[in-house]
């Protein structure tokens, strides 16, 4: 079993992963350049947050043409499991791993707090360490995290179950004030159709031992990097 962090220009948040990635899975993951035109075999990549190229033109836009990606393409389509975070889900949806878009917070504002995230479904390598419709606590840091889609996507996601977390208040109701960037149906997190791959605007990683104030992000890279067959 073995872990990927894709490291891009103006990624930030990927050596915080990797320390999660580690402590999940007792060694270190590879660190592997945008650049790289192979990937090492490996059962989970991780685009980790931070400011790819600046967020120039829209954030992850750059990003998600670097020659990695068409590794990582290939990689997801045979079932490898792909865990995007906040600028990586960005990248994800920019590169058609994922639908939907990542616009402008509604209050165009960077927000920069702890969110809390109701988990929609715990039957997937990404969520079954929680219990179905428990709420976690996650930070979230970033200006480009107002999800949309059109009717007929979101209906889908619905439908299919294909959101992974919505944003919620501490009662686990999914209310407007507990929306911090105005996303449509607060969601905070998706599926692709396999449900191989998850994209999610809160950072995991950050809330992921009790030093770092918080432990609900722990039991994301548990199962992920141990339930691997
Ligand atoms: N923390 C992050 O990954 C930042 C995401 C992105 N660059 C934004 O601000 O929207």
């Amino acid at each position: 079993m073995d872990a990927a962090v894709i490291v891009f220009p103006g990624s930030n948040c990927d050596r915080d992963v990797a320390v999660a990635v580690e402590a999940a899975l007792g060694r270190a993951p590879h660190m592997v350049w945008h650049r790289a035109d192979s990937l090492p075999k490996v059962d989970l990549i991780v685009l980790p947050g931070g400011f790819s190229y600046g967020d120039y033109l829209r954030s992850g836009a750059i990003a998600a043409n670097s020659p990695i990606m068409g590794r990582i393409k290939a990689a997801a389509a045979a079932g490898t499991r792909v865990l995007a975070i906040c600028n990586g889900f960005q990248i994800a949806i920019e590169a058609g791993l994922l639908p939907g878009a990542l616009m402008t917070n509604a209050g165009l504002k960077f927000v920069c707090r702890d969110v809390f995230l109701k988990v929609e479904r715990n039957d997937t390598p990404f969520t079954s360490g929680y219990s179905q419709g428990q709420v976690v606590r996650f930070p979230v840091a970033h200006h480009q995290g107002n999800y949309a889609a059109d009717a007929e996507t979101l209906k889908r996601l619905d439908g299919d179950g294909l959101v992974a977390f919505r944003y919620v208040d501490a009662a686990g109701n999914a209310t407007g004030e507990a929306n911090p960037n105005g996303s449509a149906g607060n969601i905070a997190g998706v599926f692709n159709d396999a449900r191989n791959v998850m994209g999610l605007m809160p950072h995991p990683e950050r809330l992921a031992e009790a030093a770092l104030g918080g432990t609900d992000g722990a039991a994301m890279f548990r199962t992920l990097l141990s339930k691997i067959a």
